[in-house]
């Protein structure tokens, strides 16, 4: 179990981190989601204790991870594949992390197995792709067997292939019963990724509830086509909706109207006399409910008590 209580940064006039309280299960992934510079990194960083609270705490077990007792063996960490030294090959570099935790060197080609390095492990990590060094990364979060996992941004750089197959692992080590927390600015992707989303924005909590409950909060919207699309727009402005111009992939144009069913825009048109050639509802997509839901954090402010929250929200 991690959990971070009232926990504040300040750098400086930077209020990082903003009294932030949350806990990561096990066996779930749970996506850590915000803009750049919201304080995913900085509140990874504190739980890490590679940076020290402005005031309260970030304990794994129970524990702040300094008074952890070989912290390999209980937390692995993928903050930034490339700090391994260029000149030295995968094989050393975690037998020298492995050395300086207690942990036996035959660990070391079982978890460079475990991440499909084994072939190249005599190699310099300095000439390692970056998909290369993420597994190597992930290699040295699985040194020790920990029970907790935390992934600052790992899919960032990876091609499709890197992207599927750290997903897929992530999900296996909750599967196994551990706790994960992964960070994302990327909404689509820690909606295939993750069960739970704690998300924030400029260091405050904005929700903390599942994937589906997150979704769930959007309005849905309307996609619409017709061979009279501007007097469409029209009339679908006229009845107080929101219209917003676009043109498809495929180069066609369409109008997307938020917040209505499909039922309304139909009879509207159909009252107006106007054929329509496509109709369809396309739910807001995550990247809208948080774009709706950073704007609540921004207002909040400018002055109100409480930070929106959703249905579900902090515990
Ligand atoms: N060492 C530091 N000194 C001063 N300001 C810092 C420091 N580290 C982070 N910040 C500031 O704190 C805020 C939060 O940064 P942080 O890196 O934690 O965000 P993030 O959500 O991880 O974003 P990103 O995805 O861009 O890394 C930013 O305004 C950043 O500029």
């Amino acid at each position: 179990m991690l959990r971070v209580e009232n926990l504040t940064k300040v750098f400086g006039q930077v209020r990082a981190v903003d009294n932030l309280t949350f806990e990561v299960r096990p066996g779930v992934v749970t996506g850590f989601l915000g803009p750049n510079g919201a304080g995913k990194s900085t509140t990874m960083r504190v739980i890490l204790g590679l940076d020290r609270p402005t005031a309260g705490t970030a304990t794994i077990n129970g524990r702040p991870y300094r008074d952890l007792d070989h912290p390999l063996r209980q937390v692995g960490a993928l903050l930034d594949a490339r700090w391994v030294h260029p000149n030295r090959s995968a094989r050393s570099h975690l037998r020298w992390m492995a050395a300086s935790n207690g942990i036996p060197k035959r660990r070391v080609d079982e978890v460079l197995d475990l991440v499909g390095l084994s072939t190249v492990a005599t190699k310099r990590a300095g000439g390692f792709s970056l998909g290369m060094s993420q597994r190597l990364g992930l290699a040295g979060a699985l040194l020790g067997d920990p029970h907790t996992f935390l992934f600052d941004e790992p899919v960032n750089g990876l091609d499709p292939e890197g992207i599927v197959w750290i997903r897929g692992f992530m999900r296996h080590l909750a599967a196994e019963g551990r706790t994960v927390l992964v960070s994302s600015h990327l909404l689509n992707e820690m909606s295939v990724t993750a069960d739970h989303l704690v998300v924030i924005g400029q260091g405050r909590l904005i929700a903390d509830c599942s994937v589906t409950e997150f979704t769930g909060h959007a309005s849905s919207s309307v996609r619409v086509r017709s061979p009279r699309l501007p007097e469409l727009h029209r009339v679908l402005a006229e009845a107080g909706l929101a219209v917003t111009p676009n043109i498809g992939p495929d180069g066609r144009p369409f109008l997307s109207v938020a917040d209505t069913t499909t039922e309304h825009v139909g009879d509207l048109a159909a009252w107006a006399g106007i054929a329509l050639h496509e109709l369809a509802s396309t739910g807001a997509s995550l990247e809208e409910v948080f774009m709706a839901m950073t704007a609540g954090a921004v207002q909040y402010h400018g002055g109100t008590d409480h930070p929106p929250q959703i249905a579900g929200g902090p515990r």
